[in-house]
């Protein structure tokens, strides 16, 4: 037993599956343990999963692995260790060994998801077998399965990890939300190169304050990057000094992008159509190509992405070229349908900031006027509300405020907290009937931006979650663009 608890806590190399002393698997979740697993009780929001540790006994656990002792001897041999979140990480990349040979990982407040999707599709480009995990689930060149967190928990992540590396796909690029990092999710995956795309506020409701967010999204600098590996900071993002100073503390090579790059640095942008002309210097050399995206920020994940390639091996050449052909990911400012002179977009904006990048970016295609529809999840941090009105008031010429997964709390006081910063807006709570007058209201040259859900096909009120889309919507009303 000793020994290949040992081995799975701290050794390396393939563990025992059958035998005196074999693991069969390891769990969190007591509901799941199964004959032969190994509990790990994890400090939650919630709980502590020492109250847990009877009905995984029950369930067949062989071992608890705790961060306290539990008060009454359960029976079975329990290990205390002082991270055992970080131990739980480990460990399951032992369980759910071979995984993929590369794995990148990127943070930042916004742009994650669409930074991930992005260096999937140049690798794919550059004939390689990738996937990217995230917000949107786990895409691969078959498609895409859907998934719960930004950042899977450590168990789900190498499962889906050693399934890819089955199927022949060594080079993932993983989102890294600042949950993920504090909670250690991503503690038993060796990063080849990292990179920062931005920092505001977010996630308050987690994390105590700003330095507690920053902090634990800096882990994925200094805790999780491989010895001198790559670490790529947007330097245009006014937060980017603390991640250029936590590359440069942990030997890391630093690679910057942006206006003031030095890897990469953004010489022009130019709107062409819904997309745009970037030109670029990339180590000495001038680089010009069309980007099929709207909006400035695209550039700066485009970019990034395009860096996170080449450190892990792609052609200059091809990785630039690849740009030209990137998609962009589902709901992140996607031109949805038009009608007439019109045009609505559908966007993730679900931050302040990202809600005045995505107004700033639709407004020079706004010859009329610019309508916006969002409104704030409910259970999240409840700060960022009136923030958002007050971006909403000042960036668009007409704003309704709707719903957009209240949970728990009571979906009026949410809009409430919006309202109070907009109050010349328009109150809807039904997100279908705000979405439907917001294309109502459209005329020549108005662009109406319906932000907060993207990709989301659910509207969760109390703990139910039912189906809506807001691309269902746009569509049944206007048809394709
Ligand atoms: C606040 C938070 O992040 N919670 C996550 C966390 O739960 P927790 O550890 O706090 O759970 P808990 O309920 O206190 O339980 C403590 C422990 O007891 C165990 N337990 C519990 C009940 C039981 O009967 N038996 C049992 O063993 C639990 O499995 C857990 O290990 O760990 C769980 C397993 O990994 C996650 O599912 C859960 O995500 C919840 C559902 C969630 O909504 N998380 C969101 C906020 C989140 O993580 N978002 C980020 C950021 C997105 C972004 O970038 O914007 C993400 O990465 O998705
Ligand atoms: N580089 C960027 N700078 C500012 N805003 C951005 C940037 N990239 C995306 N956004 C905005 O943020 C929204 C979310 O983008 P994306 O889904 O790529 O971010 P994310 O970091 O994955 O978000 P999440 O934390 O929810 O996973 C977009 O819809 C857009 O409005
Ligand atoms: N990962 C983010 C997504 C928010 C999306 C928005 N639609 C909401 O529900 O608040 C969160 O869970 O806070
Ligand atoms: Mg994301």
């Amino acid at each position: 037993m000793s020994f290949s608890v040992t081995q799975l806590l701290e050794g390396s190399g393939a563990l025992p599956s059958s035998g005196v002393g074999a693991i069969f698997g390891v769990n969190a979740d007591s509901r799941r343990i199964e004959p032969g697993d190994v509990f790990f009780a994890l400090p939650g929001a919630n709980a502590h999963g020492n109250a847990f540790v009877a009905e995984a006994i029950a369930r067949g656990a062989l071992v608890i692995v705790t961060d306290q002792e539990p008060e009454s001897d359960p029976g079975v041999p329990v290990i205390v260790v002082d991270d055992v979140r970080a131990a739980y990480a480990r460990a399951a990349s032992r369980i759910f060994a071979p995984q993929p040979a590369i794995a990148v990982a990127v943070t930042g407040t916004n742009g994650k998801t669409s930074v991930a999707s992005f260096v999937r599709q140049i690798w794919q480009a550059a004939g390689l077998a990738a996937s990217s995990i995230g917000t949107l689930g786990v895409e691969t060149s078959w498609g895409l399965r859907g998934g719960s967190l930004t950042t899977p928990d450590s168990r789900t992540l190498h499962q889906n990890l050693r399934a890819l590396k089955a199927q022949g796909i060594d080079h993932v690029a993983i989102e890294a939300s600042s949950h993920g990092l504090e909670q250690r999710r991503l503690d038993g995956v060796h990063f080849e190169a990292v990179a920062f795309t931005n920092l505001t506020r977010d996630h308050l409701d987690y994390h105590a304050d700003m330095d507690g967010y920053r902090s634990a999204k800096l882990r994925l600098f200094t805790d999780l990057l491989v010895e001198g590996g790559p670490a790529i900071v947007n330097v245009d993002d006014p937060e980017h000094e603390a991640f250029m100073f936590a590359a440069l503390g942990h030997n890391a090579t630093l690679l910057t992008v942006g206006r003031e790059g030095a890897y990469i640095e953004i010489v022009s942008i130019e709107r062409e159509g819904y997309g745009q002309r970037v030109e670029v210097k990339h180590i000495g050399e001038t680089i010009s190509f069309h980007l099929p995206l709207t909006g400035e920020f695209q550039v700066s994940n485009a970019l990034i992405a395009a860096a996170l390639a080449m450190a892990t091996g792609v052609d200059r050449t091809d990785a630039f070229a690849a740009l030209s052909g990137l998609k962009g990911a589902k709901g992140r400012l996607e031109l949805v349908a038009a009608k007439q002179s019109s045009a609505v977009f559908v966007d993730y904006a679900h931050t302040p900031d990202a809600l005045q990048t995505a107004l700033e970016a639709l407004r020079p295609y706004a010859t009329g006027r610019l309508i916006v529809a969002f409104g704030c999840g409910g259970d999240r941090d409840k700060g960022k509300r009136s923030l958002m009105g007050a971006i909403a008031a000042k960036g668009a010429d007409l704003v309704i405020v709707t719903d957009d997964n209240p949970r728990t709390e009571e979906a009026a006081s949410i809009r409430a907290g919006i309202m109070v910063a907009v109050p010349g807006a328009r109150e809807i709570g039904d997100r279908r009937s705000a979405i439907l007058e917001g294309i109502r209201l459209l005329g020549e040259g108005d662009v109406l931006l319906v932000a907060g859900k993207g990709h989301e096909d659910y509207q969760i009120i109390g703990v139910n979650k039912t189906h809506f889309s807001d691309h269902e919507v746009i569509l049944a009303a206007l048809g394709t663009s």
